[in-house]
Order: C-alpha cells, then structure tokens, then sequence
C-alpha cells in the first residue's frame, strides 16, 4: 500500500513568528511518519528555524521551489545544495503559480527534478490543467505531456520515488474543489501514462496528490479514491488545527 503524504503549501503567507507557533502546536500531534507522511512547504526564509523545530518530529519541511543549478551568478534564486545543508527533505516544483506567474517550463522543471534528485530531495511535481483546457477537452493530453517532459532523463527507480501532484487550476484557491471522481480520473490517467514511461512498477508505487481547494471537510473523500495517495494544501493547511485535521485523514493504520 502507497503511504499517504500530505503537504501543506503555505505559498507566501505568514510571520516568523506565526510560522514558530504554527509549528510548536503540530509537532507533538501529527501522526506517526510510519503512517503517513506530513510535510509542510514552508517560505525560504523560515526553512532553518522549521528544521531545527522539527527535528525530532513526525513532521517534515519542503521548500516551494529551488533553481537547478548549485551555485553561481543567479541572483536571488536558491540551490538545491543549500536547502539539502539546511535538512529539507521535500521540494515543490512546476506550481501552476510557478509556471504562470514567474514564467517556468516543462523544461526548467525538468531540469530542477534531476537537480532534486541528484542532492537527495523528494520532488512534488505540479501539474494541472486551466479551465479553459478542461473545457475544451485537453485535459488528460495536457497532463500526459507535462508528465512526460517532466521524468524525461529519469531512471525508472527515481520515478518511483517522485510525487505527481495534480492540481487543475480552476481549483486552485477558489473554493471550486474537483469532484473526487473528477480528481481520480485524472490520477488515474498520470499513473498510466507513468507506466507508459517508466514501467509497470513504477506506475505502481508512485505517489499522486490531488491538490485544489482540499480541506478537512473534503479530505476523506478524496483520499479514499483509487489513484490518489495524498494531499497538496494550500489555505487550509495555514491553521493547525485545520492541518491536523488533514494530516489524521492521510494516516492508515
Ligand atoms: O499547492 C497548493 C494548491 O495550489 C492548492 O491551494 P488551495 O488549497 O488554497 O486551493
């Protein structure tokens, strides 16, 4: 069975402070990381003080972004070497608010998922369609090319390892949820096309979030699909209590 992994995006949101108390009231409370994975991607700036909170906790911290490269002339960007020096252990890549607002490729994010790899960093790659494309019907060829150029290069074995978010924009902070059959039809569609790919073992044991207005009160639906092994969070997971509530769902026993 896939273990659940749960993550909450905090995007550009909160005080150092609130990020402290945020963290000092879930530490103690998540559930046990032999049950479920709970990760919370966290701003840059936070991203030492969280590690250094975490670490003898359930629960683990992901950084929302990363450059490709480990070093040299690129201001303002962050290397994969420096959140690996800090203890991240997880890294969103290819958010639709990456690729829509700050201009990111299929092929940057390519290029940033062997850079996580190559420094020890789990990947949660994002894909999704508009609404637009949904309507038009172009969802699941939109989503197969954007899996497709994203494990490019990929070893059958990384891709094992890789988290597939799936997160179509319209559902994205709009309180506009994918219905949960909705949601695992596409799930369902990644890990077909990940076998194409990558093999049969490779489609069996990735794990695919659906991300897009998630909250305690649809959670459990949604996990109880098929093809869905998690969660990808944004506005509910900025509360405890709320993020609690989620990261309970994803536990199994
Ligand atoms: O990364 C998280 C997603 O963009 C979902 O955000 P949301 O839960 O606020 O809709």
């Amino acid at each position: 069975m896939r273990k659940q992994v749960i993550a909450g995006n905090w995007k550009m949101n909160k005080t150092h402070k609130e990020a402290e108390s945020f963290i000092n009231e879930v530490k103690g409370k998540v559930p046990s990381k032999e049950n479920v994975e709970s990760v919370v991607c966290a701003p840059f700036p936070f991203l030492q003080k969280l590690v250094e909170e975490t670490k003898d906790s359930d629960v683990e911290i992901g950084a929302q972004n990363m450059y490709f490269e480990e070093n040299g002339a690129f201001t303002g960007e962050v290397s994969p070497v420096m959140l690996k020096e800090l203890g991240v252990t997880y890294v969103v890549l290819g958010h639709s608010e990456r690729r829509d607002v700050f201009g990111e490729t299929d092929e940057t994010v390519n290029k940033k998922v062997h850079a996580a790899f190559d420094h020890d960093l789990t990947p949660i790659v994002c894909v999704g369609e508009s609404l637009e494309q949904r309507e038009s019907d172009e969802t699941m060829n939109h989503i197969e090319s954007q899996i497709t150029k994203a494990v490019e290069g990929l070893t059958d074995d990384q891709v094992k390892q890789l988290i597939i978010a799936y997160e179509p924009i319209w559902a994205i902070g709009t309180g506009r949820t994918a219905s949960s059959e909705q949601a695992n039809e596409v799930c369902t569609h990644i890990r077909k096309v990940v076998g194409k790919l990558s093999g049969d073992e490779a489609a069996e044991a990735v794990r695919i979030q659906y991300g897009g207005s998630v909250k305690p009160a649809n959670v459990d639906e949604l996990l109880s699909q098929s093809d869905i092994d998690g969660a990808l969070v944004g506005g509910a997971s900025l509360e405890a209590d709320s993020f609690l509530k989620l990261v309970e769902a994803g536990k199994h026993e």
